[in-house]
């Protein structure tokens, strides 16, 4: 059977430039995929495919057995810069997700469920307030809200906490484990950050840098869960992973790039589970 997410033999080439190729990987319904790799190598171009946002060059993903063929409300992204619009207050970027989701919502429905979601994300208090007068971590809680306001069966983040402080930033990568969660969605993030994808992933996708990029290896994280990110570097096996992921940005990401390992097979890329 079929992933909840398949992505098959997926290219994506420029004039003069294949950005990666042979790019295949499954998503299980349920599973937070983390996807690591350096810049350039095509992260964005691949999330904006699963998103429906850009096209393959080659090969096709399939969705909950529907190939993609553009966006749809059971898949929302989160933008490393919120995209908020400027114009609306929070509750209302909060709405307009939600009257496409709700067409037949009137006001003051749109209204009530709007702030359920901002509370949802601790904002019912900044409700009425544009985004030029929150802070980075509140817009980006905003960005959050609105994905969240369409009940996505997927939820798509691009870096989406890399602008915000230390802080800040744990502080929502928890909520978004714990919403994901309880929702019960699917999660593909793409991150810079080793210890957010040790703390988020399931599973943690390593691409070779580019051009022609690959998924090099598919990380298993096996730290238990919940994981906690002020503790999780006491946690047995966090050094492992760390080191594992380190290595592979400083030095495999370029080697494996020129020369794949002998029996390398991009449609099955090798899995890697660390001894604790
Ligand atoms: N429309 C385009 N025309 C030509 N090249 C493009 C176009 N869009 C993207 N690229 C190239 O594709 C490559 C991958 O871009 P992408 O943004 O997906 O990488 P990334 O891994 O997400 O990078 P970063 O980590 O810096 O965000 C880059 O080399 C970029 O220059």
């Amino acid at each position: 059977m079929k992933p909840y997410v398949s992505v098959e033999g997926i290219a994506r080439r420029f004039p003069g430039l294949t950005v990666f190729q042979d790019v295949w990987f499954g998503i299980a319904r349920g599973e937070f995929v983390c996807l690591v790799g350096h810049s350039g190598c095509g992260k964005t171009t691949i999330l904006n495919i699963l998103a429906g946002l850009d096209s393959p060059s080659d090969g096709g993903v399939v969705v909950d057995g529907q190939e993609i063929t553009g966006p749809a409300l059971d898949r929302a992204v989160v933008f490393q810069g919120h995209a908020l619009m400027p114009w609306l207050t929070a509750e209302q970027n909060v709405g307009f997700a939600l009257s496409c989701r709700k067409p037949g919502w009137g006001r003051a429905r749109l209204r009530e469920e709007a702030r359920a979601v901002l509370a949802k994300v601790g904002l019912e208090h900044a409700a009425d307030r544009k985004p030029a007068m929150l802070s980075g971590g509140m817009k980006q809680r905003v960005g959050i809200a609105r994905a969240l306001a369409v009940q996505p069966k997927m939820m798509l983040m691009d870096e989406p906490f890399s602008a915000l402080d230390a802080l800040t930033r744990g502080s929502l990568q928890e909520e978004v484990s714990r919403l994901t969660t309880e929702a019960g969605q699917t999660a593909f993030m793409i991150t810079h950050d080793v210890d957010e994808a040790i703390l988020l992933a399931d599973r943690i996708l390593l691409m070779t840098n580019g051009p022609e990029a690959r998924i090099a290896e598919v990380l298993v994280n096996t730290l238990p869960r919940p994981r906690i990110r002020a503790t999780l570097h006491h946690q047995p096996g966090y050094h492992g992973l760390r080191d594992h992921i380190m290595d592979f940005l400083v030095t495999r990401s370029r080697t494996l790039a020129g020369a794949p390992p002998e029996g390398y097979d991009p449609r099955d890329p090798p899995i890697v589970r660390l001894a604790e």
